[in-house]
């Protein structure tokens, strides 16, 4: 059954003249777009004779396509793309209304507040606090400041009497030191809400790749900072204001890994630790970081780290964060129902599929690229491999990640024969990009060309094919630039380095020895997008995608 309730019918129509049975080897570079080439585009200052050599194959064999904006789902043509809409695109081969369109039309409608999950956690708005926890910045990866201070807003003139905002400083997203000003800005909308009397403040803080926000169980230490925080109220540093904290804590640290503080009164006591009879609501629309907070809230058996402290709450996430988990099972806004992806309807057609990536980016091949799902759609024709990734370091510091070891599980699971897709992410570009080192970006980039190289290596050894993409772009431009393209500086005259993803297409290249002759990209899809990647993939197993894909990026011409 579909999620809709209606049947679905899982075959798919053989492909006119495209062969079955052939290996297909499908590479995501993570963070890898196309960009002109200068000192700060870390993809053309590597060595990348890989992916140089792809490029050749243009416009047959190589072609650029849309990986922002309305192409992945996002509000619009400003939004860059991320690893989630775009995982999601290349997996399910429609565009779907993401989490954050999604959030600004419920909250636009007031739709917000009619569905049960604010229904049940104002119920305890009578007597407790309603606690918000999420990423403070305007990056529209995971959640959004003009979002939170809808919600503050929606959510006082609806009974809410204390509040209390668990912040988690961004840098990743949107440029680094542009914290301050966020708390700034959330300081005077919580100072005007309390002159209408609501005893509104910001509770507790940290970065978000030190406190809360880790992703795919890499490292529940990170989680356990922010529940110390956020719920017991303790932490190493303490401060009676949100803004002096971050700017003191800024002096050892930059906005993602700022340590984690609490906000105390003048008795030095915190002054929003969860309680018994309080509501809790996760605001980011995003999944993969809020996941790991959404178990240690709602799960009773929960062994992944000493809660000490396990209060009576009622909890909402912004969006229910993982549908096959059911988690959280209260939400504010209903996800994206993002069904029938490619993988479900290859499996049922036979097509035995591998993924493999490093923990960091673990999910994205299986997860988002199903729709948000985690698990198998069936075991017996599926296996996923993770890589463990390094814990505890910034990724400047070990660039080269575990891009060779991803190389070498692709290499061994083509080699085998076992699999008819085997699928990767390779995380360089972005996880190192994000860190904002142009020289570790650099060796980065290097690294996944040497993964590629591995990979397509195997291909050619048993007469496969390959699709070689990426999900949106960050390593190939590092800094921020002005309207006509100029590097900006700040005040003190340094370069804006730019940690976040880019607007920019990303190239997609096909080929290997199993690609049947004739086999070139059509030009009459110039906007293709990452979903018109799904049809293509199908049709290189040999299937026709259902009518309702985005259209297929290939067509087979007589020769
Ligand atoms: O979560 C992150 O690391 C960034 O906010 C976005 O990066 P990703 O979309 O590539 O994961
Ligand atoms: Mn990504
Ligand atoms: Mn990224």
């Amino acid at each position: 059954m579909g999620s809709s309730g209606q049947q679905v019918s899982w075959k798919l129509a053989d492909h006119p003249t495209l062969p079955k049975g052939k290996t297909l080897a499908l590479i995501v570079l993570d963070g890898w777009g196309e960009d002109k080439p200068d000192e700060y585009n870390c993809i053309h200052v590597a060595q990348t004779p890989t992916m140089d050599s792809l490029k050749q194959g243009a416009p047959e064999k190589w072609r650029l396509i849309r990986a922002h904006g309305k192409a992945v789902g996002l509000p619009t043509e400003d939004d860059m793309g991320n690893s989630e809409v775009g995982h999601n695109a290349l997996g399910a081969g429609r565009i779907f209304a993401q989490g954050a369109k999604l959030v600004d039309i419920a909250l636009a409608s007031g739709k917000i507040y009619e569905g049960e999950g604010f229904k049940y956690i104002s119920e305890c708005f009578e007597k407790g606090t309603l606690h918000l926890i999420g990423l403070l910045s305007d990056g529209g990866v995971h959640s959004r400041l003009d979002q939170l201070q809808l919600l503050l807003k929606g959510a006082s003139e609806r009974g809410a009497k204390r509040i209390r905002v668990h912040i988690l400083t961004d840098g990743r997203d949107v440029l680094d030191g542009s914290s301050v000003g966020f708390v700034e800005t959330l300081e005077s909308d919580l100072a005007k809400l309390r002159e209408n009397g609501v005893d509104a403040q910001i509770a507790s803080g940290g970065g978000r790749m030190y406190v809360t926000m880790d992703r795919y169980e890499n490292d529940w230490d990170v989680v356990k900072r922010g529940w110390d925080a956020q719920v017991r109220g303790e932490a190493p540093h303490k401060f009676t204001n949100a803004v002096e904290a971050v700017k003191k804590l800024r002096e050892n640290a930059n906005d993602q890994y700022l340590p984690p503080f609490v906000i105390v009164d003048e008795n030095e006591k915190a002054v929003g630790p969860i309680e018994d009879g309080d509501a809790v609501v996760t605001f980011n629309f995003r999944a993969d970081r809020m996941v790991m907070l959404a178990k240690a809230l709602e799960y009773q058996d929960f062994d992944k780290f000493d809660r000490v402290k396990v209060p009576k709450i009622r909890y909402a996430g912004m969006l229910q964060y993982d549908g096959e988990l059911k988690l959280p099972g209260r939400y504010l806004v209903s996800p994206p129902e993002i069904d029938r992806t490619s993988g479900e309807y290859l499996v049922h057609n036979g097509v035995r599929t591998f993924a493999c990536s490093e923990t960091v980016k673990f999910g994205h091949v299986t997860f988002f690229w199903n729709g948000n799902r985690s698990g198998y759609f069936n075991p017996e024709m599926e296996e996923y491999v993770e890589i463990p990734s390094d814990v505890g370091i910034t990724f400047n510091v070990q660039p080269k990640m575990k891009a060779l070891e991803i190389g070498e599980k692709a290499r061994d699971a083509i080699l085998s024969r076992k699999f008819d897709q085997v699928r990767v992410n390779i995380p360089n570009g972005d996880m190192v990009g994000h860190t904002g080192d142009i020289q570790a970006t650099v060796v980065a980039c290097k690294a996944a060309d040497e993964a590629v190289k591995m990979i397509i290596d195997a291909i050619e050894q048993v007469g496969g094919i390959y699709v070689v993409t990426a999900d949106h772009g960050n390593a190939e431009d590092m800094v921020k630039r002005n309207k006509s393209g100029q590097p900006l500086y700040d005040k003190s005259g340094k370069l804006q380095i730019l940690t976040s993803h880019t607007c920019q297409p990303v190239p997609i290249a096909i080929g290997g020895p199993g690609l049947a002759s004739g086999v070139r990209f059509r030009n009459d899809v110039p906007d293709g997008g990452l979903a018109n990647v799904a049809a293509t993939v199908m049709n290189l197993h040999g299937y026709v995608a259902p009518n309702d894909y985005e259209p297929t990026l290939i067509e087979v011409v007589n020769n």
